[in-house]
This record gives structure tokens, sequence and C-alpha cells, in this order.
């Protein structure tokens, strides 16, 4: 099992990773169980796939539970959803010194861990993760959100979690368009600061794909010790440091608010797309070598993920894509930041850049 500490002051956390973790969950979470019972919330495709081994596992450890099914989807990152699961949490008794269980994918943990943050005040969680994109990204971090009619997770909290719990070999039943969204993330620490790990992903992705579990360990491990080390440099996003795991979401979530936060466009596949678009603006501005910028659509593409709009299931003018843009939390005093690269591995946040330039990039980008 690997251990990986988010090393928050004074609140450090782990992650633990292994292969076959969820059979022994009651056991590592009777210590989180008030009254040997735990509240747990997860989605419907999970409640079918993962959570009776889950359940098997609380019983053998003799921890009981009562559980809340979210609709499956990006949809339910809503505010009806979060008003009946707050509802839900308090019809339960929940009180704040409790730990909830999130068990499922991104949505399922953003959405609890910002229940979390607000009922009572405040309450625990901890995240079971049971999607690729989950388990390397949003399940480590305490970014917790729902979106608003206004875009992309605009209704938020930092809440870190107490305990992350990851089982790569629940990935064995999640569909492969979601295995690829929830790739997209992977790539992306490569291209932020380790081109080592971008060339081990050229080299291992049909492994990795295939389910290899060497391959899939190394991607996952790999991926949370980057994001735990970012997070522990700059956990609120405020000197720049964690800004760079936006990197392909400012472009990503206008594509995801242009197609509805639909199936049209997964998360993961707008970051895909976001990432290129980045990469190839910045071959535009002049930081970044073609060659490079081509080299990573040429990765995604592999990994059968959308490099462009037309991918993306887009076909709308630049300017209305800035205007989604504007929703962006990076934005502040006007100036909206962008996560751009002089290479592979070579992501900075750039400060002067020219709406009205993205604009015309993204309108010609639509004849691609
Ligand atoms: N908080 C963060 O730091 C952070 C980071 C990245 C992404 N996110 C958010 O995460 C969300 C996307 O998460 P996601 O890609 O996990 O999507 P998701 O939670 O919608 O899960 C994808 C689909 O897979 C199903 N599923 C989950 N686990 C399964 C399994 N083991 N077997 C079979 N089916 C399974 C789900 O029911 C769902 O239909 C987005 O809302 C995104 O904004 C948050
Ligand atoms: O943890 C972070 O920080 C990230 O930016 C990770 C992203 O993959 C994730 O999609 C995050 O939710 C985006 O954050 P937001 O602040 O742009 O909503
Ligand atoms: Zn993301």
């Amino acid at each position: 099992m690997d251990r990986i500490t988010v090393g928050l002051e004074g609140r450090p956390y782990d992650v633990l990773i292994g292969q076959g973790l969820l059979a022994q969950a009651g056991e590592m979470l009777a210590p989180y169980a008030r009254g040997g019972r735990l509240l747990i919330v997860t989605d419907t495709q999970v409640g079918q796939h993962v959570l009776p081994l889950f359940a098997a596992s609380l019983q053998q450890a003799g921890i009981g539970y009562a559980a809340h099914l979210l609709p499956s989807g990006e949809g339910a990152k809503s505010w009806p959803e979060l008003e009946r699961l707050v509802d839900w949490l308090l019809s339960e008794h929940v009180e704040r010194s409790d730990h909830i269980v999130a068990l499922g994918g991104g949505v399922v943990g953003d959405i609890t861990g910002f229940a979390a943050h607000i009922v009572k005040r405040g309450c625990h969680f901890v995240q079971v993760p049971t999607t690729l994109l989950s388990q390397v990204d949003s399940s480590v971090g305490g970014k917790t959100a729902i979106n608003s009619a206004a875009g992309k997770n605009l209704v938020g909290a930092f809440h870190q979690p107490s305990l992350v719990l990851i089982d790569p070999d629940v990935l064995d039943t999640l569909p492969r368009r979601e295995l690829g969204a929830g790739y997209a993330e992977v790539v992306k620490y490569g291209l932020i600061d380790a081109p080592d790990f971008f060339d081990w992903c050229e080299t291992n992705i049909d492994a990795f794909m295939a389910g290899n579990p060497d391959a899939r360990r190394h991607a996952i491990a790999r991926s949370v010790e980057a994001k735990a080390r970012i997070v522990a440099a700059d956990e609120k996003e405020l000197t720049g440091t964690r800004a760079l795991l936006n990197l392909g979401h400012t472009f990503g979530h206008a594509l995801e608010a242009e197609t509805g936060y639909s199936d049209k466009l997964l998360h993961g596949e707008g970051v895909a797309a976001g990432m290129a678009l980045a990469f190839r603006y910045s071959v535009r501005r002049g930081h970044c070598p073609t060659s490079d910028a081509e080299r990573v659509s040429a990765h995604l593409e592999k990994a059968g993920l959308p490099t462009s709009l037309s991918a993306a299931n887009v076909d709308t003018s630049g300017e209305k894509l800035v205007e989604h843009m504007l929703h962006d939390k990076k934005k502040s005093g006007g100036t909206l930041p962008f996560l751009l690269a002089n290479g592979i591995g070579k992501t900075f946040l750039a400060m002067d850049v020219d709406l009205s330039d993205v604009a015309a990039f993204l309108n010609e980008e639509r004849s691609r």
C-alpha cells in the first residue's frame, strides 16, 4: 500500500492507495464511525457497481450505514441536489464530529465535501474515490463546489477531507470514456512541471488503458504526489502555485458551460481540449515550440480525447467562449491570468493575456 501525506501545516491527512483496499475499508473507517454507523453519499451508478463491496466490508467490521444516492453525472452538482443532500444529512441527525463518506467520482466528492462544510457549520468527510479522475485529482486538495447558472464550481469552499482511500481495482467497472476523461488530468501533471512523467505516459498509455496494475498504480501515485505537493504549498490558491493545477481549465470550463454540463463533454474531455488549446495559444504567442503542442495533442488523441473545438462538440464564437471565461475564479482586479506553457513540463501563469486576442484565436480554431 502507498501512503502519501498531504502536508498541510497542523492538519496533515493521508491518501492511502492499494489494490483491494475497498475490502478493508470497514476496518480502516471504524475509528470514523460514531456509534458504529456511517453516513455515505454516493450516486446511482456507484450504488450499483461499488457500494455492495463497500457495504460488505463495513458489515464485516460491524459498522452500520445509511446511504444517500445522488443522480449520476455532472447535473448533480446543483442547488436542488445540495438542498436534498443537506436535508438528508439533517434527517439522519448528522453531528459536527461525524465523518461523512463520499463514495464516488468527482461529482459525489465535490458536492459531499461542500455539504459537509456547510451543514451544522462544518462536519468532517472522508473521500473514497471511484473514478480515475477522482483518484488522481478531485479527492485530494479540498476544493468542493456545486455549479451555478453562471458557471462551473462557482459556489463552494475549501474543505479538506480527513482521509482518502483509493482502490485502483474499482476502475475495472468504469466505462472506457470515463477512464479517458480521468486520464486527461493524469497527463496534466506531466505537462505542468514533470516532462519525465509525460514521457512515461507516452510509453505506458496502452498498458494503463488495458488496466495493467503496475501502470495504474504508478499513474495514480505519481499524480497524487504531485497534487499533494502543490496543495501543501498553496492550499487556497493564493500564491499562483496551485493555479498551475488549472492548466486547460479556463478554456475547458468555457467549453463545459457551452455544452451545458452534459454528456456532450465530460469535465476531463473539456480539460483535454483546453490543454491542447492552451498549448496552441502558447505557440501563437511565441512561448512554445510547435512540436511540443503537436506532441500534446497527439497523446491526448491517442487516449481518445478531444483536442479541438469541433471534437469537443463546440461550435460558437470566440467572443461567447471568452464571456464564459469572465466567470473564472482566477480573475482578479479585471485581469484573467492564463496557464500557458514554454513547452512540455514548463507551464506558467501569464498575467498579460489580451482577451480579444483569445477570442480571435478561438475564432481561428473553429475551422480546425
Ligand atoms: N475538487 C477538485 O479538485 C476537482 C478536480 C477535478 C475535477 N473535479 C470535478 O469532478 C467532476 C468530474 O468527476 P468524475 O470524472 O469522477 O465524474 P463523475 O463523478 O460524474 O463520475 C463519472 C461517471 O462514472 C460513474 N462511476 C463512478 N465510479 C464508477 C465505477 N467505479 N464504476 C462504474 N461507474 C462509475 C458515475 O456514476 C458517473 O456516471 C467534475 O464536476 C469536476 O469539476 C473536481
Ligand atoms: O485542485 C485544483 O486546484 C484544481 O484546479 C484541479 C482541477 O482539476 C479541478 O477541476 C478544479 O475543481 C478546478 O478548480 P476551479 O477553481 O477552476 O473550479
Ligand atoms: Zn479538473
